[in-house]
């Protein structure tokens, strides 16, 4: 098109250079216009009217572009008429790695920007990482900052009135009995009893298969099978084996993890058009109404034969202490037993958040320990001290070696090194929240009723304003006292796990598992990512490692034994 317009340009100022610059030019070329030829010059006459056309055309849009750029330093992006802020997004999706395109946003406009979307779109946002304003709509104005519509009907299918997308008293019920729960003594013992009997008989064995036959084996799939199968021993007290030799695969956790993706397809789909794929039962809709097929038949199975076995079963002692149990034998605010949908709404919303925020976190700490081999010396040094400090080290121990959960407990520098890791890549890089009515963040942002609010955890975590000038530094010492332990922070700076009311329900079980985990891996192999593996997170609700974590593993001493547990 330029090419077109610079050789019609020479054609009609045959004298002048491909840069006129002044009016004497322009004035002698137009002398030259009136010794052509009559048909020439009414030809002429037409162009130069287009050309003029093209000029008022190329001024408003060079106006449009110097407004919309002009915009960048004032709202951090530039906006352009009709498409908003799309553009920017649209070319930060190409680079690979959307949460360091909002961190650097973010840091530009002091922690808060307002995300322009496209008009008639659902995209207008805005997105945080000022720790006031996060304990402000997490703690504070807790109330005004619910889940929200949006989200609740976009997840309806899949979640139901499940806890990870109730507001209000459907929330508060769930939330308070799940919590008793979470804090008993039998719900503990389940967690440790199901976690030794997923690592010791089933983790390690994959583990050594892969070292006899010295192949690399994807870290991440491993984890994201064994969190899997401990989240629905603690959800429905049952195993779907996903974890065992040659990774089978496992109709139920097949149709979950599909019914998951095609809800995360809804997010970043306007929602009259997957209203209407619904309806007309095609695409991602086809396949999420199969998937869930499945998911309802398992769980429908699964809570019957609860059912049979808790009516034929009087000993107390005996009964079991999943999260199904106990939600059975209790009543709803009529008096009523729960109903079977809500029964299978509560147990689908805990493995959606249990399944995979653990595995993801373990891959990327193992990912961080490879290119920090001080801090895996470190930890390494700190788990041998612990296991020296057994009163008594029987040979049998010493080869199988189960790590109990008090020595789990006295990990500071392993808890250290996790944390920082989840600093660093958190399972739940973005979270948001819907504004009830007019509002007014702490740092000044007025919000209107309606605003979606985005908080941005990655960008939190990578914060020099909130971690100081090392924040990009792999460091668990910033975790540690003077005395070496542990200290945890604010959950409006560390929100990995969120904060306020809505605090990570499993973040100590998490901590327990993600130990016990790591601890029992690093205390017997040493873990090699293979070399030039590309590492990049994937973009989703939950941080993966977009092609997982090929590695090597090779044992640190042939006497321990992976098997032998009761
Ligand atoms: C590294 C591990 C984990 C991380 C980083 C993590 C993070 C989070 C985050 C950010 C939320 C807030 C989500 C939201 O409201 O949008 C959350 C909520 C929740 N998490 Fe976790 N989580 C982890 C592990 C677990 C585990 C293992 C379980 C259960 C076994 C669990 C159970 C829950 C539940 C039930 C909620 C909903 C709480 C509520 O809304 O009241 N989490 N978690």
């Amino acid at each position: 098109m330029s090419t077109q317009l610079f050789s019609h340009i020479n054609y009609f100022f045959p004298m002048q250079t491909s840069h006129p610059k002044t009016m004497n030019n322009i004035t002698t070329n137009t002398n030259n216009l009136t010794a052509a030829p009559a048909t020439t010059t009414g030809e002429n006459f037409v162009f130069f009217r287009h050309l003029q056309l093209l000029e008022i055309f190329a001024a408003i849009f060079v106006f449009i572009a110097i407004h919309s750029l002009r915009q960048k330093r004032k709202q951090g992006l530039p906006v352009w008429p009709v498409l908003g802020m799309l553009p920017s997004l649209a070319s930060a999706l190409q680079s690979n790695n959307m949460y360091e395109w909002i961190s650097n946003v973010l840091k530009t406009q002091n922690g808060t920007f307002h995300f322009k979307g496209p008009w008639f779109s659902n995209l207008n946002c805005v997105v945080t990482s000022d720790p006031r304003n996060l304990e402000y709509l997490l703690k504070t104005k807790f109330v005004n900052f619910p889940k929200g519509p949006y989200f609740r009907d976009t997840v309806r299918d899949l979640l139901g009135d499940g806890i990870f997308s109730a507001d209000n008293e459907t929330w508060q019920r769930q939330r308070k009995t799940a919590s008793i729960e979470f804090h008993s003594a039998k719900f503990r013992n389940l967690t440790t009893e199901s976690l030794r009997e997923l690592v010791h008989q089933r983790l390690l064995t994959v583990l050594d298969d892969s070292v006899q036959k010295l192949t690399a084996l994807d870290l991440q799939e491993v984890l994201l099978r064994l969190t899997f199968d401990n989240v629905c021993m603690i959800a429905f007290g049952v195993d779907p084996g996903c974890l065992q030799k040659g990774l089978p695969e496992i109709p139920f956790a097949k149709a979950f993890e599909d019914a998951t993706e095609a809800t995360i397809f809804r997010f970043v789909t306007p929602t009259c058009l997957w209203k209407l794929m619904r309806y007309l039962n095609i695409g991602t809709e086809k396949k999420l109404k199969e998937s869930l097929e499945g998911v309802d038949e398992f769980a429908e199975d699964v809570i019957q034969t609860r059912k049979k076995e808790l009516s034929s079963r009087c000993d107390e002692k005996k009964m079991k202490s999943d999260l199904l149990t106990v939600f059975m034998g209790l009543k709803d605010e009529k008096g009523e037993p729960f109903s079977h949908k809500f029964l299978r709404d509560i147990c689908v919303n805990f493995i959606l958040a249990g399944r995979d925020t653990s595995s993801v976190a373990l891959s990327w700490f193992f990912w961080l320990l490879d290119r920090n081999p001080i801090v895996e010396q470190k930890i390494l040094e700190e788990i041998s001290k612990i296991v020296k400090e057994r009163e008594v080290v029987d040979d049998d121990d010493e080869m199988v070696m189960v790590f109990k959960a008090e020595e789990i407990k006295k990990m500071d520098y392993l808890q250290a090194a996790i944390s920082e890791a989840l600093r660093l890549y958190p399972s739940v890089p973005v979270d948001h929240k819907e504004v009830v009515e007019d509002e007014k963040f702490p740092d000044g942002t007025e919000l209107k009723k309606g605003t979606k609010v985005v908080y941005a955890i990655y960008a939190m975590g990578r914060a020099e304003a909130i971690w100081g000038k090392d924040c990009l530094e792999y460091k668990p010492e910033r975790w540690l006292g003077r005395d070496g332990r542990y200290m945890s922070e604010s959950a409006y700076k560390f929100t990995a796990f969120n904060g306020g009311p809505r605090l990570c329900l499993g973040k100590d079980f998490a901590y327990y598992q993600m130990k016990f985990v790591a601890a029992s891996i690093i205390y017997r192999y040493h873990v090699k990512v293979v070399e030039n593996h590309p590492v990049v997170p994937k973009l989703a609700l939950t941080m993966y490692m977009k092609h997982g974590l090929k590695v090597h593993l090779s044992r640190r001493d042939q006497k321990i034994t992976t098997s032998k547990v009761n």
